[in-house]
């Protein structure tokens, strides 16, 4: 969008000219030069004010805010020191039985409950930024405030990355491409230092490893999620993660949370793994569509976590050996 000349711009966002007539923006004179060249004519107040109107706003319209106000260097807010939950109802209309719930970076919350029961209605809520306009009546505040407009909006400044079971990649690329590519949208001055570094920790959660060069759509699907944790973890902004339930993901599930630990985040992940669910600082239960109970792992349940540990790390032992073609013996298994 940064090269286009300001008439393809128009051509190619055609909601732009309704925002440039109906704020009477004049763009005659400056139709063969950059948006950026055009902003120029404007004091920063002049653009301020027309950039106000924003509530009718389309996302894409956002992404053509967000240029005019960091060409004039208005900086937002980035940084997420909180992220709040505020109750709403369940399935029935009955209240939440909690205050408030506030997670900060690097936290691990889990999230529990029956199939069905609105563990991804909550993920949901979140990703949204709700502010009791969901079927859950929730609100969710960021930084104790109400979150401004831009996080469900703007496709740069994503709230949230969303990681799933289903993955599937669709483009011919190598690996190499697909993250340079992501580390140019970025504006990263050392692409292909970030790709490596990228690659060197995907490989430690996947089984198999994979190269550089290796094409995107030849990996298997634990691969591809090792690859996208990594990316999150690594080159992503967004500064809280949603899980939903990576448990049959194919990767080492705590090395994958360590790393997104490691980088601030803020980690909400559905499952049902006690592993994972015991990692976590919290666990949230979900009943008929509302939070429950808020638990806070209790130090008995962390001892518990070293046991469940060995008995994973017994059946990831058993995997590789039936992987690479051995016979299980149990002597040897445990
Ligand atoms: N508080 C609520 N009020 C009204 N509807 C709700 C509420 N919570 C959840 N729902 C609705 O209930 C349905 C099931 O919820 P959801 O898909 O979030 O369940 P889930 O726990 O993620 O299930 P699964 O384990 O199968 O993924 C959805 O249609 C959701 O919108």
């Amino acid at each position: 969008m940064k090269n286009l000349t300001l008439s393809q711009l128009l051509i190619k966002y055609p909601f732009i000219t309704d925002y440039f007539e109906q704020n009477n923006l004049e763009i005659a004179g400056y139709e063969n030069g950059t948006f950026e060249e055009y902003l120029r004519h404007f004091t920063r107040e002049q653009i301020e004010d027309k950039a106000l109107d924003i509530e009718r706003l389309s996302s894409d319209l956002w992404i053509f805010i967000e240029q005019m106000e960091s060409f004039l260097g208005i900086e937002k807010e980035n940084e997420v020191r909180s992220l709040t939950i505020l109750p709403g109802k369940d399935k029935y209309g009955n209240p939440e039985q909690f205050e408030k719930l506030t997670i900060l970076p690097s936290q691990i919350i889990s999230i529990v409950g029956p199939t069905g029961s609105g563990k991804s209605r909550l993920l949901a809520d979140i990703e949204w930024t709700a502010n009791a306009d969901t079927p859950t009546g929730r609100s969710i505040l960021i930084n104790d405030q109400e979150p401004d407009r831009k996080w469900r909006y703007s496709s740069n400044n994503k709230l949230v990355a969303q990681l799933s079971q289903n993955m599937n990649f669709v483009m011919d690329l190598s690996v190499k491409e697909f993250i340079e590519m992501h580390a140019q949208s970025r504006m990263i001055s050392n692409p292909e230092e970030v790709a490596n570094k990228i690659i060197e920790a995907a490989n430690k959660l996947a089984g198999e490893n994979f190269t550089i060069d290796t094409p995107i759509t030849s990996l298997s699907g634990g691969q591809s999620r090792a690859l996208m944790i990594a990316d999150t973890a690594i080159l992503s902004t967004s500064p809280i993660v949603l899980i939903d339930e990576i448990e049959n993901a194919g990767i080492d599930r705590q090395k994958a949370l360590e790393l997104l630990v490691s980088e601030e985040k803020i980690v909400l992940m559905a499952t049902h793994d006690p592993l994972l669910a015991l990692i976590a600082d919290k666990r949230i239960v979900i009943k008929n569509g509302g939070i429950h109970a808020v638990l806070e792992t209790s130090q008995e349940e962390k001892n518990l976590l070293n046991d469940f540990d060995k008995i994973d790390s017994v059946m990831r032992n058993a995997r590789q050996k039936l992987r690479a073609g051995e016979i299980l013996k149990k002597d040897e298994l445990f």
